[in-house]
């Protein structure tokens, strides 16, 4: 599902953000992705995203090696993918409802596919009741409940999160995370940046640790 193989990645400045890193994570895994700040979780993202490109190596989705993805189909790649962040970005002038349409907005279904899907979306996530609610009124764990469903409205086959339960006391973080297992028990590929490790190695996932841009841990599928 997600492959890379001997992946590297400088940046312009000379930097060596990725080393050599290889792993595979198969379709129904939950993986977490942890490592010291800099060590290049977040460019390991941006590679699965297209939103950066490798320097060396192969990033393979679903078969497709990504460096053969042509800019104008990144767009087709990127629908594929829902991705969860640590301060959720939601738009804060515009209901919990608009926020979760905003994906299927732009890739154009029809009004009542839009109502139907955010509805499911956020039943899943639990905030059915809070369509109509500002974002500012709803708690830290409820917007970020915001950013998951809007991350799964169009039925992503791969969930990114990075540092999604960032800002939130233990116990909204294991639901969030709870939320994240529940999503992958029906098929959608998982992985999460974090730096709680506390809380990921209770959780009995497979954990890839960077260090310094090369992967110290968690190569093999179990
Ligand atoms: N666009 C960029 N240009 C140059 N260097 C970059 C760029 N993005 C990241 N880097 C560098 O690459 C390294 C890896 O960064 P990355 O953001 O992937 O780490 P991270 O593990 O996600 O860190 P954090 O936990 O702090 O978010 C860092 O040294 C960073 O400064």
């Amino acid at each position: 599902m997600i492959n890379f193989e001997r992946v590297s990645k400088r940046y312009a400045e000379g930097h060596d953000a990725l080393r050599e890193v290889s792993f595979e994570i198969a379709r129904d895994d939950l993986v977490f992705l942890t490592g010291h700040s800099g060590a290049g979780k977040s460019t390991l993202m941006r590679l699965i995203m297209l939103m950066d490109r490798a320097t060396r190596g192969k990033v393979m989705i679903d078969g497709v090696d990504l460096a053969r993805v042509a800019r104008r189909n990144i767009p087709g790649h990127r629908r594929d993918i829902g991705v969860v962040f640590q301060n959720h970005q939601l738009l804060f002038d515009r209901p919990v409802f608009d926020n979760v349409a905003l994906p299927l907005i732009i890739s154009g279904y029809d009004y009542r596919e839009v109502g139907r899907r955010v509805r499911a979306a956020l039943d899943k996530v639990g905030l059915l009741n809070k369509e109509r609610a500002m974002p500012l009124t709803l708690s830290g764990g409820e917007q970020q409940r915001v950013g998951i469903a809007r991350a799964v409205v169009g039925r992503p086959r791969i969930l990114l999160a990075d540092e999604p339960t960032g800002n939130l006391d233990p116990e909204l973080s294991s639901e969030i995370m709870q939320l994240f297992e529940a999503f992958n028990q029906v098929g959608v590929t998982v992985l999460i940046a974090s730096h709680d490790l506390a809380l990921i190695s209770r959780l009995r996932h497979r954990i890839l640790t960077l260090r310094e841009g090369r992967l110290v841990q968690g190569a093999a599928c179990e």
